[in-house]
């Protein structure tokens, strides 16, 4: 059976929420009507993580609106959307990176394996470590290449020995697919490294500590088009072992990486659905709209 097809029977075929006139008759420069629905595939029959009526506000600024999703184990899901349009900031609520942003409020239910993420007791060092993190510009320590790595396993413990702890950092840079480039320069700088390279040392950092979601936020916008293509050739490599959630503002990216792709805008998440049937059949006339390059 093709991939796609075999991702699309995991998928639930009813959505739970589906298409009513009401919800695809509003347009884009206006907010969706209160109480419209998301339409398509917003649930999944094996969720990695589930966050359901998730509102966000800066301040008085109500960001995300009543978000209901699915994250699926081993999946690949794009967050496309107008500039504004909350992709980023719905990202950072699935490790809670938002906490570190003044007056920034989230309500709402996200799970990770059942357990909410929200919940007091919860470590939050230990969940950033299980849904890690790639930011738009790379971002590694002014440490070595080999300190980069092994930066997370020796803070959480995961390690008894030298020599465990150099077999770990070979094993994250091997799946980020740049030990070739660097085993012989793992003292050198990480700052020394190309932009394309530094942004496979920071997938390397964040997949070190075992993550089993790794969030990436626009991961190759500062990139060129071969480091672009090496980073996408890794996620798809990388979704074996994790689920990766990934904004973009590159359709074609998009349509390459993911398996499902979700739609917001203007707070809203509009359509969410399998990333073939995004882009070549929407349902929404918003999605529609964007894709087709009317508006964004
Ligand atoms: N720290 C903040 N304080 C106040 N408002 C914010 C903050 N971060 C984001 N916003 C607002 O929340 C809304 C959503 O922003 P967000 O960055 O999540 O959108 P986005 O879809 O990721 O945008 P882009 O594609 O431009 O990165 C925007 O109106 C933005 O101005």
């Amino acid at each position: 059976m093709n991939t796609a097809i075999a991702q699309q029977r995991a998928i639930h075929q009813e959505p739970v929420m589906a298409a009513h006139p009401q919800d695809l008759a509003f347009n884009a420069t206006e907010p969706a009507p209160e109480g419209h629905r998301t339409v398509g595939l917003v649930t999944v029959d094996n969720p990695k993580m589930s966050a359901r009526d998730v509102n966000v506000h800066y301040g008085d600024k109500h960001a995300i609106k009543h978000v209901t999703i699915d994250i699926g184990t081993n999946e690949v899901i794009a967050f496309i959307g107008p500039s504004g349009c909350g992709k980023s900031t719905f990202l950072r609520c699935l490790n809670r990176m938002n906490d570190t942003i003044d007056g920034c409020r989230v309500s709402g239910e996200i799970t990770l394996d059942g357990h909410d993420i929200y919940a007091r007791d919860l470590d939050v060092v230990q969940l950033r470590a299980r849904v890690g993190m790639v930011f738009q510009k790379p971002n590694p320590f002014p440490k070595s290449i080999f300190d980069n790595v092994a930066y997370g396993p020796r803070i959480h413990g995961m390690v008894s020995s030298k020599s465990e702890l150099e077999d770990l950092v070979q094993w994250a840079l091997e799946k980020a697919g740049l030990w070739n480039e660097v085993k012989d320069r793992l003292h050198q700088p990480g700052t020394g490294l190309s932009g394309g390279q530094q942004q496979r040392l920071c997938i390397a950092r964040a997949i070190s500590v075992s993550p089993e979601v790794i969030l990436m936020d626009e991961p190759c916008s500062a990139l060129d088009p071969i480091a672009t293509a090496k980073i996408e050739e890794l996620i798809d490599e990388l979704r074996a072992n994790f689920s990766i959630v990934i904004v973009t503002h590159s359709m074609q990216q998009a349509a390459r990486v993911s398996q499902r792709t979700a739609y917001f805008h203007l707070g809203d998440l509009i359509e969410v659905g399998e990333t073939e049937q995004i882009f070549t059949n929407p349902v929404h006339k918003l999605t529609e709209g964007y894709i087709t390059g009317r508006f964004g």
